[in-house]
């Protein structure tokens, strides 16, 4: 709650200008969420999982060199953990996880595996900092992928946890499909977890069913019932994946899994740069401490071209056209005034706003800034003429930037030349 106090931050008791949670309270939206005492919008952490989700997108291929790039990348821009595939998978993804391991970065490192001794044994040799072990609770999972029930979960689940904690390795227990899970039986397996010990429990959206509601709800209860820290693995087949994080967060989870772009499984899970984007807009100055954003599309970057795809254009932040402004009153409000059409800011990511006018949509003001760039003089009136000559032109074909400028060049000279 004290992040939301109205706070008065004049002196002598004079002329005071309001502000609640840092801010001036004519910045803030009227819909800023008030977090109460568990939310955690701004103290989370991210469980950067490129290269063990991510290895589960269908394009992905990454040979040693490349996981240690992307690895190193991610270290420096922040990311509190770094989950890497099973070393039970193939044993060159046993040597790249030692390999990893060895080299010193500041993100801990995870590995991901099966909830069994077996699994849980190689996991430790490789020198890892922390194993996460998963399980599905769902009764599809039960019945088709390990065929275990509960009891027999909870003994498995217990026995590992014990095993990984007696090598003083950090341990996560997640129920994998939790949201197609029975709720009784999930907060009774994470109650018996959390009481012997275990670091974090994990709640997945295995097959990206849950609304931002239903997460809050499942968080929220869970956050009564275990003490531990909880990590969120949130899938996004129905598009959810970024506002479930948030709902998340809201709720109490401490943890977020991402991976670059949201690689994954099917279409993947919440993206770095999405989650980066969403927790700008409400915990600036959290986000601003722990990570080095203009890092973003060099990461982004490295990945799409490690998995052979292009950035989506409407990708948070990177998108091609993220920040940029075409329709002539937004272009007008953004030359006067950025924050009228855009709630992050360019600058913060290393990049740059862009005024679009080479359309039938753009509008004098647009124009006149073009004018001005040109370094050429125009009387209003003039602008607003060669405005319409440009309409005129773009309403038969798109035009090109060049196009433009030859239209205002041209107009310019026959000024000169009357
Ligand atoms: C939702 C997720 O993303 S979970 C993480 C997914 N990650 C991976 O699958 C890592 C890559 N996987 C692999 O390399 C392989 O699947 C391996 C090495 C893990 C296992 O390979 P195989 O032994 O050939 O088994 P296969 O992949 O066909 O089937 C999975 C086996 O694990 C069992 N299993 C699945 N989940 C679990 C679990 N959480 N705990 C214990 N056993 C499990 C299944 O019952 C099945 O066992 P079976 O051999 O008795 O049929
Ligand atoms: O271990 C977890 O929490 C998540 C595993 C996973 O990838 C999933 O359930 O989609
Ligand atoms: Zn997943």
């Amino acid at each position: 709650m004290c992040g939301d106090r109205t706070e008065v931050n004049g002196t002598n008791g004079t002329t005071a200008t309001p502000t609640l949670g840092g801010k001036p309270l004519h910045q803030r939206s009227p819909y800023e969420s008030v977090g109460d005492f568990l939310s955690n919008v701004n103290n989370f952490k991210i469980i950067e999982s490129t290269l063990r989700e991510g290895e589960q997108f269908a394009n992905a291929f990454f040979d040693t060199e490349t996981k240690i790039k992307i690895a190193t990348a991610l270290s420096d821009f922040g990311v509190e953990y770094i989950e890497l595939t099973s070393p039970v998978a193939s044993q060159q993804s046993r040597e790249d996880c030692e390999a990893i391991c060895k080299l010193g970065l500041k993100s801990k490192i995870l590995t991901h595996v099966r909830c069994t001794m077996e699994d849980a044994k190689i996991a430790c040799d490789t020198g890892v900092d922390g194993v996460d072990l998963v399980i599905g609770t769902s009764s599809f999972l039960r019945e088709h992928s390990h065929g275990k029930d509960m009891l027999a979960i909870e003994k498995a689940a217990i026995e590992v946890i014990e095993y990984v904690k007696s090598r003083g390795v950090e341990v996560r227990f997640s129920s994998e499909d939790s949201f197609r899970s029975d709720l009784v039986d999930l907060l009774q397996l994470y109650r018996a977890v959390d009481r012997i010990g275990v670091n974090r429990v994990g709640v997945a959206d295995t097959v990206g069913c849950a609304t931002p509601r239903q997460v809050y709800d499942l968080v929220r209860t869970l956050r009564g019932v275990v003490s531990c820290d909880i990590e969120i693995h949130l899938h996004n087949d129905t598009g959810c994946a970024i506002a479930n994080a948030h709902a998340a967060l809201e709720a109490g989870a401490t943890h977020i899994d991402t991976s670059v772009l949201g690689i994954g499984e099917r279409n993947g899970i919440t993206s770095l740069g999405g989650l980066m984007a969403r927790m700008m807009v409400g915990s600036r100055e959290y986000v601003m401490s722990r990570y080095k954003l203009h890092k973003i599309k060099e990461i982004e970057d490295m990945v799409a071209d490690a998995v052979q795809i292009n950035i989506p254009f409407n990708n948070p932040i990177t998108g091609f056209c993220a920040f940029t402004h075409k329709a002539g009153i937004h272009a007008k409000a953004i030359l006067a005034n950025p924050s009228t059409y855009e709630i992050l800011k360019p600058e913060d990511y290393g990049l740059n706003r862009y005024v679009h006018f080479a359309s039938r949509l753009t509008g004098w003001n647009a124009i006149k800034s073009r004018v001005e760039q040109l370094g050429l003089s125009m009387t209003d009136a003039q602008v607003k003429e060669v405005t319409a000559k440009i309409k005129q032109m773009a309403d038969i074909r798109p035009l090109a930037i060049d196009d433009t400028d030859s239209i205002i060049r041209s107009f310019h000279l026959e000024l000169q030349q009357k």
